[in-house]
C-alpha cells in the first residue's frame, strides 16, 4: 500500500481533468492507502508538488494533464533525487510520452489501465538544468510553436504545430551550430535540430520507430538546407519512419552532446513542447532514471 500524490492540472486539455478526478481517485485507492490530491493553479506548481511529495517520502506521484504537466512533474521528481514511482493520465493535445509508453490516449482507458499496470524503466534527458521526457528542438519549429494559439490547438489539434512548423521551415532560416556528440565535434548549418528521446514527436509516432523508452540513448536529427525536391523526398521517408536514412539530414544516436550557436543570433529552444533554455545546450541521457506505470506486458 503506501501514500501517493495525485497532481491535477484543471486547465489541461480543455478543462477535462476535474471530470476524471473521482474515477482516478477510486482507482488509486485500490493501490494506495492514502491519495493526496493537489490542484495546480499556475506554471511551476506541478514541479513543486512533485518535489514536496518525493521529499515527504511518498511512494508514487501521479499527474493528470498535458505534456507540460508531465514535464513539470518529472522535473520535481528528478531534482528531489529520491526513488518515487511515476504515473499519469494524458489529457493534452499531443501526449508524446503516453504514445511512447503505450498508455491509452482515452483518459477513462488510461485510468482503467492502472488496474493491471506494471512499472517500466524510463530514460529521461537533461538539458542544462532542466529534465525532459520527450524532445528538444532548436530552430524554425520551436520559433513557430511559440506562435501556436490556444484557438488553433482547439481547432486543429496536433496539426496546428505541423502547419506552423511547415510554414517556418519553408522560410529556411539557417543557423550555424557547433556540435559535439559523444566526443566528436563538427560545425553544421541547419534550419532545425531535433533531439528525440522517444519515438513520438509532436504526436507523430513513426518519427523515430527505433527509439525505445529504456534504451539509454537519444537521437539527434540535424536538417540540412533543403529545396522543394528534397522535402518531397523527405516526406515519405518521414512517414515510413526512415528519416535516419535521408540524405537531407545528419542522424546521430548518442548519450551526451553539446550544441553551441556560432552565428551570434539568438534562437529559441523548445523542450517537451514548452520554451527551453538558451544556448549553449548541454544534453545527456539519464538511463532508466525513473519507473513509470505502463501497460501490463503480455
Ligand atoms: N489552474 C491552472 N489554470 C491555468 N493554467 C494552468 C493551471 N495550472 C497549470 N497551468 C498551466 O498549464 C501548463 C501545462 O499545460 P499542459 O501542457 O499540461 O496542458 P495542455 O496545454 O492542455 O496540453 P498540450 O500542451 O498538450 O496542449 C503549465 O505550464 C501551467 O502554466
Amino acid at each position: 500500500m503506501g501514500i501517493c500524490t495525485l497532481i491535477v492540472n484543471p486547465s489541461s486539455g480543455g478543462e477535462k481533468a476535474t471530470g476524471y478526478l473521482d474515477l482516478m481517485r477510486t482507482q488509486l485507492s485500490e493501490r494506495f492507502e492514502e491519495v493526496a490530491v493537489k490542484d495546480t493553479e499556475k506554471q511551476g506548481d506541478a514541479e513543486l508538488f512533485a518535489h514536496e511529495a518525493a521529499n515527504h517520502g511518498h511512494d508514487a506521484v501521479f499527474c493528470m494533464g498535458g505534456d507540460g504537466t508531465v514535464n513539470e512533474t518529472i522535473n520535481g521528481l528528478a531534482a528531489a533525487g529520491k526513488t518515487v514511482s511515476f504515473g499519469f493520465v494524458p489529457l493534452g493535445t499531443v501526449n508524446d510520452l503516453a504514445r511512447a509508453i503505450g498508455i491509452p490516449l482515452e483518459p477513462e482507458q488510461a485510468i482503467a489501465m492502472l488496474d493491471k499496470a506494471t512499472l517500466v524503466d524510463l530514460d529521461i534527458g537533461k538539458v542544462n538544468d532542466r529534465y525532459f521526457v520527450s524532445n528538444v528542438a532548436a530552430g524554425a519549429i520551436p520559433e513557430a510553436v511559440e506562435e501556436v494559439s490556444v484557438e488553433q490547438k482547439t481547432k486543429y489539434g496536433p496539426l496546428a504545430y505541423f502547419i506552423e512548423g511547415g510554414k517556418a521551415l519553408a522560410k529556411q532560416t539557417m543557423h550555424r551550430f557547433r556540435i559535439t556528440v559523444d566526443g566528436e565535434t563538427f560545425t553544421q548549418e541547419s534550419p532545425l535540430i531535433l533531439i528525440a528521446l522517444t519515438n513520438s514527436i509532436a504526436s507523430f509516432e513513426s518519427f523515430m520507430p527505433e527509439a525505445k523508452v529504456d534504451d539509454g540513448k537519444m537521437r539527434m536529427v540535424i536538417f540540412k538546407e533543403f529545396n522543394l525536391l528534397d522535402s518531397l523526398k523527405l516526406l515519405p521517408q518521414l512517414i515510413r519512419g526512415e528519416i535516419k536514412h535521408s540524405d537531407t539530414v545528419i542522424y546521430k544516436s548518442f548519450k551526451r552532446a553539446t550544441i553551441a550557436l556560432e552565428d551570434g543570433d539568438s534562437l529559441l529552444t523548445n523542450v517537451d513542447g514548452d520554451e527551453g533554455p538558451a544556448f549553449p545546450l548541454e544534453i545527456e541521457v539519464l538511463a532508466s532514471f525513473i519507473k513509470v506505470y505502463g501497460p501490463a506486458q503480455t
